[in-house]
Parts: C-alpha cells; sequence; structure tokens
C-alpha cells in the first residue's frame, strides 16, 4: 500500500468490492435521505452506494462511508455530477424534494416536487434507463406519472420497473393492527391499496394475514389512523418535521424486496403505486411482484 494517494487507495477498495447491486439515493442529505443511506449502506445485497443530492452530500458520504459493512459508498453534489450519480445503477431511489408543513396536503407539493422529479427521472431515461425506480417524493399520486410520462416521452418507459412507493402506509396498518390484536407487527400483513393520499389509502382489513376479524369501531378507527398517519406525524412534530425515519425503514424494506427480485427470488410481491389495469385510475396502489 506505500506510495498510494488515500484516493488511489478507495479506488482498490472499490474496483475490490463485494458482489450485489448498485443503488443510488437522489435526495440523499435529506430527512429521508440520511436514515435511508445509513440502512441501504447495512443491505449486503448492496454493493456500490451512489448518495447524490443539491446539498451536504460530501458530509454525509464522509459519515456513512465509515461504517464497516461491504458496500462501496461515493458521493455526488449537483446536477453535473448526476451522471456519474447514475451511470450503471440498478436501482435508484428518489427521496428528494419539499416535504408537508402542517396544515398543507401533499397536493401542495406539487409545484416544486414535479418539476425536481421530472430533471431527475430525465437523468435516469438517459444514464441509466433499464434501472429499477422507487419513487418517495409526494405526492406520491402525481409524481409516479410525471415520472411514467417523462419515460415514455424518452422511449425508455418499462411499467414494470417504475414504482411509487407506499410501503409505509403497509408499515403502518401492520403496526396498528397489530396493536388493536395484540400480535406481533411481525406476524401481520395488512395489504393496502389505492393511493397515498388520506382517503385514497385503502387498507384490506378483510384480506389480513393472518385472518381476523374486527368489530364496526375497529374497522373506523383503523382506517382513519391508517390513512391519516403522515398527518399524525407532522401534527406531532408540530411544524419541526414529518416522517422520516419510519419512511427510511419502509424505503428499505421495499427497496430489499426489489434487490431480491432482481436477485431472481420468487414470490416476492408488494404493494406499490404502479400503472394499473383498473381503467378508471391508471396508476393505483396493488400488490405486485417486484420486477
Ligand atoms: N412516499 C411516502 O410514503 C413519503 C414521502 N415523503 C416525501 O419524501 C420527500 C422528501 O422528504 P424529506 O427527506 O423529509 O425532505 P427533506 O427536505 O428533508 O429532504 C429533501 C432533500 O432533497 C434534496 N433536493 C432538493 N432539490 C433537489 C434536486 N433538484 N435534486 C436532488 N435533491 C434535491 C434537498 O437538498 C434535501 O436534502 C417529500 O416530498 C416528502 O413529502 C415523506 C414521507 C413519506
Ligand atoms: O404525510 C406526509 O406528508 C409524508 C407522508 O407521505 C407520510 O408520512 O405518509
Amino acid at each position: 500500500m506505500e506510495g498510494k494517494t488515500s484516493l488511489e487507495l478507495q479506488n482498490c477498495r472499490a474496483k475490490g468490492g463485494s458482489s450485489g447491486f448498485k443503488v443510488a439515493i437522489l435526495g440523499a442529505s435529506g430527512g429521508i435521505g440520511q436514515p435511508l443511506s445509513l440502512l441501504m449502506k447495512m443491505n449486503p445485497l448492496v454493493s456500490v452506494l451512489h448518495l447524490y443530492d443539491v446539498a451536504n452530500t460530501p458530509g454525509v458520504t464522509s459519515d456513512v462511508s465509515h461504517m464497516d459493512t461491504s458496500a462501496v459508498v461515493r458521493g455526488f453534489l449537483g446536477s453535473q455530477q448526476l451522471e456519474n450519480a447514475l451511470t450503471g445503477m440498478d436501482l435508484v431511489i428518489i427521496p428528494d424534494g419539499v416535504p408537508r408543513k402542517p396544515g398543507m396536503t401533499r397536493d401542495d407539493l406539487f409545484n416544486i416536487n414535479a418539476g425536481i422529479v421530472k430533471t431527475l427521472c430525465e437523468g435516469i431515461s438517459k444514464y441509466c434507463p433499464d434501472a429499477i425506480v422507487n419513487i418517495i417524493s409526494n405526492p406520491v399520486n402525481s409524481t409516479v406519472p410525471i415520472a411514467a410520462e417523462v419515460f415514455k416521452k424518452a422511449g425508455t418507459y418499462n411499467p414494470k420497473k417504475l414504482l411509487g412507493v407506499t410501503m409505509l402506509d403497509v408499515v403502518r396498518a401492520n403496526t396498528f393492527v397489530a396493536e388493536v390484536l395484540g400480535l406481533d407487527p411481525k406476524e401481520v400483513d395488512v395489504p393496502v391499496v389505492g393511493g397515498h393520499a388520506g382517503v385514497t389509502i385503502l387498507p384490506l382489513l378483510s384480506q389480513i394475514k393472518p385472518p381476523c376479524s374486527f368489530t364496526s369501531e375497529e374497522t373506523a378507527y383503523l382506517t382513519s389512523r391508517i390513512q391519516n398517519g403522515g398527518t399524525e406525524v407532522v401534527e406531532a412534530k408540530a411544524g419541526a418535521g414529518y416522517a422520516t425515519l419510519s419512511m427510511a425503514y419502509a424505503a428499505v424494506k421495499f427497496a430489499d424486496a426489489c434487490l431480491r427480485g432482481l436477485r431472481g427470488d420468487a414470490n416476492v410481491i408488494k404493494c406499490a403505486f404502479v400503472p394499473s389495469v383498473v381503467k378508471s385510475h391508471p396508476y393505483f396502489t396493488q400488490l405486485k411482484s417486484t420486477v
């Protein structure tokens, strides 16, 4: 190792990195992006982790890269580095954009986040058109259709690879249902379909595994709590934030399912907001095989 600069040493390490998938997180310095970067660095299916943002990626990258797990971490700052951040990626996770404040709906984020997601998806269609794309940025009910239009225009649209992340609704539903039933949440699987905003979030309480039943009061309580889970956190944080930690957990659970699907595992089926066969709703959260 004598005579090598620290950059050369890092490059040696990168070349000798473990086999696995290459994952980019766009918006890696944010409230979701940071814990998501931490958790993805711990995922044994990831060999290379690219952290992209328009702010603070050198610090986040330095911090996360010190973790003694296999994935090689590289940081990218600003739009001039988007090409390098995306080239060769198998999975791109997008938690960039603006989150809402108390009193706002997710739709209030549309004007800013739509433009950001559009620009990033134009980059994806140029630099890693075959990657699976996980969209977290709100309003998911609109950002996923925007991404689809960008990919269609570029001729790179693959409806199987564009997935709106609604896993937090499932994670919340599993937690709240388990509380009512007195079970460990790990034993509960609640399908949640529809969309990712208020009444469009539809927990299928009759389809839970294991089979169970509820009183009408329990059904009303659970439906309302699951539909308003995001608002519950926004109000509890009282202007100082929104769901970031539970979202990062949910995003990693979903990303891991995508990577297992890419690896060829059978029966990896999760809920996601995707192009739909329901004619009146061209996009709909449904149970979907992850590849
Ligand atoms: N799908 C879901 O279930 C959930 C979605 N969200 C959404 O996720 C999004 C991100 O939330 P947070 O991380 O809490 O927000 P945040 O404001 O903490 O972080 C957003 C990050 O995006 C970056 N960013 C801004 N413009 C960018 C651009 N042009 N390119 C790349 N990065 C850019 C910012 O620098 C920042 O680091 C919000 O839209 C929020 O509503 C939040 C919770 C749950
Ligand atoms: O409520 C928000 O704005 C963030 C979000 O989507 C959620 O927590 O489900």
